[in-house]
């Protein structure tokens, strides 16, 4: 029997959250485009969308926002603890560990297979690990922690937390639209991690680490970070083309933030993160990132090896330039995005509780019929 490396292709549920099309490059989150989105919508109204799949009214809009900044503060021993680590632990090691610790206050800990019930501790976690991520950006500089306010939405509430000003317009628009665009894509590894923990009955709470872990890695949501050290790698935009000749020879060295399994054209995510990454950067003053990784990205599109193998700009490679605007430490990029993907890994935990076990089979390639030897004569 022979293996399927990576699951490629392999179609593990039916879902209405997302749909991403590999070919024609094309996101749609429960029927909306992910542009018409990006352009239009509170990441609350995302969260919405893909708990419910539909958009909410008003009313329901204002229910949201507020049961999600309502609930978002976290217990004073769960800020204890994150000060009691030493200062350069990593980001998403913080953010996993105190989701983790989470759990041991969650009032429906009890509850692991009422779906309404799910659903409000999505909209809880969800407040909560934005409080998370605020409070480990100012203790892991030796600054206090700030609560969430409730009479703000949860990009507003984050640039609150983590810069104790404003909120600032600019950044918070930016970061909702970071939220939108990262919030939800089919079945990738993070998500899939979170179905397979969800199939075997337990927790959300348990399901989100395990999504946290996955994510952190390189080539998936740690890419973001990856990116940006690679753009400080190059230093500036005339450093392009000598490091990429040096650097990128026939597959011995990845770009991070280029090719995906799923598109074989350009992420719609990138091109919108592109236009804001520009926008952001002008703004802001320090145009030099978005002109590095502009140049780069020219040399991979223009070179035979990427072409060959259709490989283009995901998420991950302008997200760099627009969380880099942002005053956010390089650490803490892989956290934004689980901020915003916890809405797409609680919708899909939710619609994974009471689902089949997920377990695929390995084929067997070792010894076979050794006799057993005792330890004194190996
Ligand atoms: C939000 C997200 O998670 S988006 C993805 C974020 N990850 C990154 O940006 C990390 C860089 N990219 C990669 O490592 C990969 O493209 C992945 C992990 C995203 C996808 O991996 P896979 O679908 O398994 O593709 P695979 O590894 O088979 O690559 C296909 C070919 O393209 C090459 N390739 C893939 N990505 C890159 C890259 N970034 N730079 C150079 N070559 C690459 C591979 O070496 C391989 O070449 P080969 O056919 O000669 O062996
Ligand atoms: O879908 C994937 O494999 C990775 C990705 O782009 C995402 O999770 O946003």
């Amino acid at each position: 029997m022979s293996n399927k490396a990576g699951l490629e292709g392999v179609v593990v549920a039916d879902v209405q959250t997302s749909l991403v099309n590999g070919v024609e490059g094309k996101l749609i989150y429960a029927g909306y485009s992910i542009e018409d989105l990006a352009e239009n919508a509170l990441f609350e109204e995302v969260f919405f969308l893909l708990h419910n799949v539909r958009l909410p009214n008003a009313e329901e809009l204002e229910a949201i926002r507020s049961q999600i900044a309502k609930q978002a503060s976290v217990p004073q021993e769960i800020l204890d603890m994150m000060k009691s680590l030493p200062k350069e632990t990593p980001g998403m090691a913080v953010i996993r560990t105190a989701t983790s610790m989470l759990s041991a206050y969650d009032p429906d800990a009890e509850n692991l297979t009422d779906k309404d019930v799910a659903r409000e501790k999505a909209a809880r976690l969800t407040g909560q690990l934005t409080t998370i991520s605020a409070a480990w950006v100012r203790i892991s500089k030796g600054q206090e922690p700030i609560a969430p306010r409730e009479d703000l939405n949860l990009a507003e509430n984050f640039v609150y937390m983590m810069s104790g000003e404003g909120p600032d317009k600019t950044a918070s628009e930016a970061v909702n639209v970071y939220l939108v665009l990262l919030a939800e894509h089919g079945m990738n590894a993070s998500t899939f991690a979170s179905r397979v923990i969800t199939a075997t009955g337990s927790d959300m709470h348990s399901a989100v680490v395990g999504a946290i872990g996955a994510l952190k890695g390189p080539s998936h949501g740690g890419a973001n970070a990856e990116a940006m050290r690679m753009f400080m790698e190059i230093g500036e935009p005339e450093n392009v083309k000598p490091w990429f000749k040096e650097h990128i020879k026939e597959g011995e060295r990845r770009i991070m933030g280029i090719g995906h399994r799923v598109y074989k054209a350009l992420d719609p995510r990138a091109a919108v993160m592109k236009l804001h990454a520009e926008r952001l950067a002008e703004s802001s003053g320090n145009t030099k990132w978005y002109k590095i990784a502009e140049s780069l990205a020219e040399e991979a599109l223009g070179d035979d090896y990427f072409i060959e193998r259709k490989l283009f700009p995901n998420v991950d490679y302008y997200s760099a330039i627009v969380l880099s605007t942002l005053d956010l430490s390089i650490d803490m990029f892989t956290p934004l995005f689980a901020m915003s993907r916890i809405a797409g890994w609680t919708a899909n935990i939710v619609d994974q509780m009471g689902g089949r076990l997920i377990r695929p089979t390995a084929n067997y390639v070792g010894p076979m019929d050794l006799k057993w030897t005792p330890v004194e004569e190996r």
